[in-house]
């Protein structure tokens, strides 16, 4: 159906004739040609030749906090209060969402099995088969069964028993993996078993939580919150959230009815604890969720504050856990500070996507963008993959969509998520979009929160089937049926890309992720060819020769070793080599091992989900090896220059 007729219903004018029929790369014959310009057209060929003269994004500078403070009494409260403490809610009414249970019905999580793990330490626990392995106490694992978690992914596998055994850990896990019930397991578990607590008093008091879940968004540390809070249900523990653009009244209120758990953004955070009102001296577990964000340069200083400068216990006498799909090798540098004798843990590859996500990479000029834009959008209604809510959207608008609900078994809940790089562009991408008959809403750092709360919900229940986001956005969000990210623009920096593009493609399902490629990205050319080689993606021959220059450019720098890595900075040999794990693997390919150099010549294909027999994914293609080539891999300190070139965190949380 054409886009006019179905979301407007009012007469628009056809399609510019002078432009070729517009046909998504996914449904496009193997080697069709391109219908964008060709890359050696004198354009192009200026265009790159300036590539390298393009501004810097300024860094912004940690903000400060503007703060009430008064005279306090500091007063520890306690949960002594609340050592009865019982849910005030029944599970059924907390947000289980019928999600888990999608995946654990029409997903095949037997899929992990293969994916290669990498632990490097001493004296690594041995990782588990089945949640019943450890003991996480009743509670917990009757919870851990009525959100249908029946089988621990890769990474809980080896990280729960780890950080139960009460060590340090840096772990790396592929975006939608699992990570968020990694760490909250086995911090549910101590927090139960620790659980004491000095006794409060009236008025002002002083939270002392023992656990303490540090995320970089707002919205991140609501999910964590939301997450942790199902899982802790009858246990006892008390969790509380803490994060910045809503009024900290109703917050510290919370806090002062006990919390044991508190997630939070670092920026409420310190004001909490600079009002007197919150103490991180019982902190036994910390733990930091997307933790190299958290470590970069928009929010270093202050996560510095708060785990080195305020009276948390040192490492050694607090248990800590860092967790992202990315960790550069200068941040994991960085994060050594805050670990004692950790663990390193890379489940997949450091830095890699997930196989699971379909990756196609369009060379369009930022003047084409909009358009070219809408001619995906059209497509992707016609080829069946808009939502049925999306559908219902229409209908409002126009009265014959209905009919296509009515004959349209496949449709589902195809959510779209697009990404653009400033706030404006979100404001004005959100409007141009609505006036063109898509709904869309969009979010980033200067919304209020209640706007982009708001923004968020709709987009999460299909009412309003796309959302244009900055990358206030781009990690850790957990939202059901997103079956495209569109990078409208790209990140600076590949990390983000990985970050962006894991919104899709989460707990086993498809995804497809598509990038408008334009002259601007040059620099991205390289990391994104290898990305997407890794991934066993198809890479446009544009793309490689882009790539082929900029290694050019750089007089033969190649490929930043390490950089894919699933490596860990200190460089000790794996303690524990588990002979699968450093084959190639994945998600979907269980397929013998390629040897290096043929990692790209293999594919899989898998289908499942949104889209249908487009859906094909590939291996990982991991190719490690073995423990003795892991240097091969290993970047030095300066190689990934490209995270200081990121977009950083001023209005990210
Ligand atoms: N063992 C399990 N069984 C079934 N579902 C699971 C299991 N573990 C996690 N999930 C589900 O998988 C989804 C992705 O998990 P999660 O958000 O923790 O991923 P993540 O690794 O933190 O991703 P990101 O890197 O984007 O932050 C969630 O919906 C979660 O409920």
């Amino acid at each position: 159906m054409a886009r006019n007729d179905t979301f407007t219903g009012s007469p628009r004018k056809p399609t510019r004739p002078t432009r070729p029929r517009y046909l998504p790369p996914h449904l496009r014959p193997q080697n069709a040609g391109s219908v964008f310009p060709d890359t050696d057209t004198p354009e192009f060929t200026r265009s790159r030749s300036n590539r390298f003269n393009s501004p810097r994004t300024a860094r912004p500078t940690g903000g400060g906090r503007g703060r009430g403070r008064g005279p306090r009494i500091p007063v520890t409260i306690t949960n002594r209060q609340n050592a009865n403490w019982v849910s005030d809610e029944k599970f059924d009414e907390l947000d289980v969402t019928d999600d888990s249970s999608e995946v654990t019905n029409g997903i095949n999580f037997d899929a992990y099995e293969d994916i290669p793990v990498q632990a490097t330490g001493e004296n690594i626990p041995a990782p588990m088969k089945a949640f019943e392995e450890i003991d996480l106490g009743d509670a917990l694992k009757q919870n851990i069964k009525r959100c249908k978690f029946l089988k621990p992914t890769p990474i809980q596998r080896h990280a729960i028993p780890v950080a139960v055994a009460g060590r340090d850990l840096m772990a790396c896990a592929q975006t939608g993996s699992g990570k968020t019930a990694a760490f909250c397991f086995p911090i549910i578990r101590g927090v139960s078993k620790r659980r004491f607590s000095p006794a409060g008093r009236g008025g002002r008091a002083v939270a002392c939580p023992l656990a303490l879940i540090l995320s970089p968004t707002r919205e991140l540390s609501c999910q964590i919150y939301e997450e942790a809070k199902k899982f802790a249900h009858g246990t006892g523990v008390k969790l509380a959230v803490a994060y910045g653009g809503t009024p900290i009244a109703q917050q510290l209120r919370n806090l002062e009815k006990g919390v044991d758990i508190l997630v939070a953004t670092p920026g409420r955070l310190v004001d909490m604890i600079e009002r007197e009102r919150l103490s991180l001296r019982m902190i036994k577990y910390l733990t930091l969720d997307e933790a190299d964000r958290m470590l970069d340069m928009g929010f270093e200083q202050q996560i510095r504050k708060i785990v080195e400068q305020m009276d948390m216990p040192p490492p050694g006498r607090r248990q800590t856990m860092l967790f992202s799909a990315t960790f550069p090798n200068n941040i994991q540098r960085m994060a050594a500070d805050f670990l004692s004798n950790y663990v390193f843990l890379a489940v997949g590859r450091v830095g890699s996507s997930t196989g699971l996500i379909v990756q196609r990479v369009e060379l369009v000029e930022d003047m084409a963008k909009r358009p070219h834009l809408l001619d995906l959008l059209s497509a992707q209604w016609s080829n069946g993959t808009c939502t049925k809510v999306h559908l219902i959207s229409a209908f409002i608008c126009n009265a014959v969509v209905l009919a296509v609900i009515e004959f349209s078994g496949k449709l589902e809940h195809a959510l779209t998520l697009i990404f653009v790089e400033t706030k404006r562009g979100a404001n004005e991408l959100e409007s141009w979009l609505s006036r063109k008959g898509f709904p869309a809403v969009a979010i980033h750092g200067d919304k209020i929160q209640m706007e982009r709360e708001q923004a968020l919900r709709s987009f999460k229940s299909g009412a309003t089937p796309i959302l244009v986001a900055t990358d206030v956005a781009s990690r850790g969000l957990d939202i059901p049926h997103v079956a495209h990210v569109i990078n409208f623009d790209l990140p600076r920096n590949i990390d983000d890309y990985v970050h962006r593009i894991g919104r899709t493609g989460r707990a086993g399902k498809c995804g497809l992720a598509t990038a408008f490629f334009s002259e601007k990205n040059m620099s991205l050319a390289k990391s994104l060819t290898e990305l997407m080689m890794e991934a066993n993606q198809e890479v446009p021959s544009w793309l490689s020769q882009y790539a082929d220059a900029e290694n050019y450019s750089f007089s033969g720098g190649g490929r930043d070793k390490g950089r894919f890595g699933g490596y860990d900075f200190r460089k000790g040999s794996p303690s524990r080599s588990e002979s699968n794990y450093y084959s190639r693997g994945s998600y979907n390919d269980h397929s013998p091992v390629p040897s290096i150099g043929d990692y790209h010549a293999a594919a899989a294909s898998t289908s499942d989900g949104f889209y249908n027999d487009h859906c094909s994914t590939s291996a990982n293609a991991d190719y490690w090896v073995d423990n003795s080539n892991a240097s091969l891999y290993a970047a030095g300190p300066h190689q990934y220059f490209n995270s200081y070139e990121t977009v950083v965190a001023s209005g990210w949380e």
